[in-house]
């Protein structure tokens, strides 16, 4: 069973390994949680001793029973930042992750050059991207300033963290797209920006080399090679087949991400959504509009650990089917302030519309309503951005599992929502990009036709324009709180 690509996924909850054979089947796999740091209201940490131990432990578990892989493919959650010490591979602080809020008052203060950051990177001045983290721990720590500007420390999104190890310090890279995350990088010339990092203040010493996102890139200390790199979001656009321009996926995890390929030339959106890159390969940049939700599957973690109102993630599908609307209850999720099209780090999680009929049934159904309607926002700017209405929604994620989400999505979006056969599709796309690496497969034309689709949920006739004026009397109320 060596002949198989092994794809490790570092999401935010979770390290997933998976090995994909040459028939695009998955024959093994495992995944281990590991802990979450909330140490002041807004902010979120993981430790990143515990990010590369389960990721470890899930790759050699997969390892063990497949006997070893042909190549490595690497996918993460993106914009989390790792700050280390070159000399002991140490971190010199807990990882800063993309949800965390605390550097809403330096976005601010950039306020100015907000034209700049976004015609050269497409990103938005949000707390969201690693730039403003990274500038936060060199402000903020003893000595961190002295020893990055002395070349000691280096700063990586989760790729190059795990690249790092893998490779026993041999190799600081990362690839185009997780260089698209971070307000550094220059996504027209493909390269880390002066005078962006002037204003950051941040030294380019600390910065990582930026890669494609598939060939062959290194070779960890075992001897495997790595032959793909790209952060989550981008590995799922891939891994859903969207090669064309006008393709879109949307996955729905702790957060939802609206993906819809633009082709070769990076298109600025009117309709406050990011322009990122889609991957870069054969030194060919391709371009992507991205929505970005921040608390989605979040939500409904949220009711079963916080409120304890259900006990699996599953139930809330169950109990939410057995009413047929939310009794008026309205849910907007902005736990870490709204993200795209937004943009409020200032907003705060709201409940509205609470009568005395509202029961759990109804919490539950609006936690899924509220999922949709995040979604469904980004679908709409997408679809003005493209002038024509959305054909099909291409989902994935560990939330697409839940039936009556994705009934309501297709209702809210009257367009039709296409679930595949494998939900795994970020894992998937960062297998295929490694396997394109080592010629596994020749071209995308081969995985195209491996791609199965499992289930269209087809949109009904309902009163979406009541539920959309409801929901968007909502977040008017939540913005601005904190
Ligand atoms: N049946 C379900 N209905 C709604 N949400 C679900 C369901 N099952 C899992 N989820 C949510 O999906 C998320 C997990 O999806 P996953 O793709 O593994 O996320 P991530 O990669 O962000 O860690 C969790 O936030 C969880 O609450
Ligand atoms: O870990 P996920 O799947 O929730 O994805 C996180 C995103 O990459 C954040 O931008």
């Amino acid at each position: 069973m060596k002949d198989v690509i092994l794809a490790l996924d570092q999401g935010t909850t979770s390290s997933r390994a998976i090995a994909v054979n040459a028939d695009g089947k998955v024959v093994a796999s495992a995944q281990r949680e590991f802990p979450q740091h909330y140490p002041k209201p807004g902010w979120v940490e993981h430790d990143p001793r515990e990010i590369l131990d389960s990721q470890l432990a899930v790759m050699d578990e997969v390892l063990e029973k497949t006997g070893g892989a042909r190549a490595i493919g690497i996918t993460n959650q993106r914009e989390t930042t790792v700050l280390w010490d070159r000399e002991t591979g140490e971190a010199v602080h807990p990882a800063i992750v993309w949800q965390d809020r605390r550097t809403a008052d330096m976005c601010r203060g950039l306020a100015d050059y907000a034209g700049l950051f976004a015609s050269r990177t497409g990103l938005r001045l949000d707390p969201y991207f690693a730039g403003t983290k990274l500038r936060w721990l060199l402000e903020n720590l003893p000595n961190v300033r002295q020893r990055a500007e002395a070349g000691e420390l280096a700063f990586g999104t989760v790729d190059s963290w795990l690249v790092w190890h893998l490779t026993g310090g041999k190799h600081h890279l990362t690839d185009a797209t997780n260089a698209s995350r971070t307000l550094l990088f220059d996504i027209h010339r493909q390269c880390w920006d002066d005078e962006l990092l002037r204003i950051l203040d941040i030294p380019k010493t600390v910065l990582p080399e930026v890669v494609d996102s598939s060939g062959l890139i290194a070779e960890t200390t075992d001897g495997l090679p790595i032959a793909g790199i790209a952060g989550d979001q981008h590995a799922a656009l891939f891994g859903q087949g969207c090669y064309e321009p006008g393709m879109a996926k949307n996955t729905y995890g702790t957060g939802c991400f609206l993906l819809m390929h633009t082709g070769a030339k990076p298109v600025m959106s009117a309709n406050r959504l990011l322009t990122t890159m889609a991957w870069r390969i054969d030194g060919k940049p391709e371009y992507a509009l991205e929505g970005s939700v921040f608390i989605a599957g979040a939500l409904v973690q949220w009711l079963r650990d916080e409120m304890g109102l259900i006990s699996t993630s599953e139930e809330v599908g169950e109990l939410a089917a057995t009413v047929a609307d939310s009794h008026g209850l309205v849910i907007v999720p902005a736990f870490a302030g709204l993200g795209a099209p937004h943009w409020d780090p200032q907003a705060r999680g709201l409940a509205i519309g609470l009568t005395r009929g509202v029961n759990k049934a109804h919490w539950c159904r609006a936690a899924l309503e509220s999922i949709a309607f995040q979604s469904g926002e980004l679908v709409r700017c997408m679809e003005r951005d493209a002038g024509h209405r959305m054909a099909e929604l291409k989902v994935d994620g560990g939330a697409t599992m839940n039936d009556l989400l994705m009934q309501i999505q297709a209702d809210l979006c009257s367009a039709p929502v296409v679930r595949p056969k494998n939900i795994e599709t970020t894992a998937m796309g960062a297998a295929f990009l490694a396997g394109l690496g080592v010629g596994m497969w020749k071209d995308r034309r081969e995985i195209l036709a491996m791609l199965e689709e499992e289930r269209r949920f087809e949109p009904r006739e309902i009163d979406a324009a009541a539920k959309w004026r409801d929901w968007d009397r909502a977040v008017e109320r939540a913005k601005a709180w904190e």
